[in-house]
């Protein structure tokens, strides 16, 4: 299995039931979106897919690595864009980028290499020499996807990666990794609650309630509603 598969996770903040026994396989070169009200558990899931916090039962294969017995090789193949931004503001694309290729053991021509394509996949290229703080927040954004691609991850994890953006950038930003996705065969995983940036051939994952609560295509799953209609149906909060 070389996607990423998840069984039976469940996750407790005290007495509070966050998640409750999701389980779900996203394939190679699949964008799955993993939708959900506020309160639905997506930040949860994200935290222990990404070890953040340690699964306190259940499993998640990452590229058919294991990730309570082989955790570094699991989050190796992982690429990850939070919800919350973290890039540094005083230094220049290259650098935060550099730094990053750096963490992962990579360096020199070999690292310059990576960063300039991963830049021209996000048509980021003619930006390296600027500093962070003077680039728009859809190019920030583009830069934290493309430094997330930079160790050749199978599986790229995204919390809510459009929030703040205006709609043609979140637009824009939604293209690209749909197409990253089939180009690269790369496993998607985008945590949104927003149904415009969901394709009817994504896989779709809604949570409601921390549970899992359907799974299939966008396009099964919303029959002849439009989607924004089905999940307000489904969770009674409006997307
Ligand atoms: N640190 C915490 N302590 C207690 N309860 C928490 C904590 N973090 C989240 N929760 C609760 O767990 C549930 C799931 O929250 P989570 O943040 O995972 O949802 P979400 O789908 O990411 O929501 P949002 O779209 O608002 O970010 C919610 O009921 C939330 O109130």
């Amino acid at each position: 299995m070389t996607g990423l598969r998840v069984e039976n996770l469940s996750y407790a903040y005290g007495a509070r039931q966050a998640l409750d026994g999701v389980g779900f396989r996203v394939e190679p070169g699949t964008f799955c979106a993993l939708l959900g009200p506020n309160g639905a558990g997506k930040s949860t899931l994200f935290a222990l897919l990404t070890r953040l916090f340690t699964a306190p039962q259940g499993k998640i294969e990452v590229a058919g690595h294991d990730m309570a017995r082989a955790p570094r090789k699991a989050l190796r193949q992982m690429g990850v864009v939070f919800q919350q931004p973290t890039l540094d503001l005083d230094l220049t694309v290259q650098r935060n980028l550099s730094y990053f290729a750096a963490l992962h053991g990579l360096r020199g021509a070999r690292a310059q290499a990576r960063i300039e394509a991963a830049l021209e996949r996000l048509e980021m290229r003619g930006r390296l020499g600027e500093r962070v703080r003077d680039l728009n927040g859809g190019h920030r954004r583009r830069l934290e996807i493309a430094r997330s691609l930079i160790h050749h991850p199978k599986v790229l994890l995204l919390d809510e990666p459009t929030v703040g953006l205006d709609a043609a950038t979140r637009h824009a930003i939604t293209v690209h990794v749909h197409d990253l996705s089939r180009r690269k065969r790369l496993t998607v995983l985008w945590a949104t609650h927003l149904t415009d940036e969901v394709e009817d051939a994504d896989q779709l994952l809604i949570l409601h309630r921390g549970k899992l609560a359907q799974d299939g295509t966008a396009r099964q799953l919303r029959g002849g509603l439009g989607l924004a209609d089905h999940f307000l149906r489904l969770t009674g909060q409006a997307a």
